[in-house]
């Protein structure tokens, strides 16, 4: 699968290592940044990530931040974008399987490495459920 991942310094510990096991799993990952731990402004790395998902160049991202609440308001601005703030991996399943979640918003400062690992294990590989809740997606999009 392509992947997207980014965030901003909060989160930049946990990314070096859920790129590497991204790609341990096969996926192709896109790193949008940042680069170091110095501190950034999320929206510079969370538009450029959104808006490949919206072209079609990857097919899902992970954001990743302090509370991961900033990567996801950002992220749902755009209009191709349905980004799920997720703490628990019942959670990363249920944005899949019922709001066909194509972004996953991790708060770095209040999960561990090892849930953040497990919520995106869970999130690539639940599939949407559609039914009712197409219909709920569908409605989503105001403009
Ligand atoms: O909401 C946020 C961005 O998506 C995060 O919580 C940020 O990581 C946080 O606001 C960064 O705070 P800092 O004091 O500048 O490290």
């Amino acid at each position: 699968m392509k992947i997207a991942i980014g965030g901003d310094h909060a989160g930049f510990e946990y990314k070096g290592d859920l790129v590497k096991h991204l790609q341990e799993l096969g996926h192709e990952v896109q790193d949008f940044g940042p680069n170091s731990p110095d501190s950034v402004d999320y929206p510079d790395q969370v538009h450029p990530l959104a808006e490949s998902i919206e072209g079609g160049k990857n097919e899902y991202g992970i954001l990743i931040c302090g509370s991961a609440n900033g990567v996801a308001i950002t992220a749902n601005k755009h209009q191709g974008i349905r980004a799920g703030l997720c703490w628990e991996v019942e959670v990363a399943e249920l944005i899949r399987l019922h709001n066909d979640a194509n972004i996953i918003c991790i708060p770095a400062r209040f999960v561990s490495l090892e849930k953040a690992t497990a919520m995106i294990d869970t999130f690539l590989t639940t599939e949407f459920e559609g039914g009712r809740h197409q219909t709920r997606v569908n409605k989503i999009s105001c403009s």
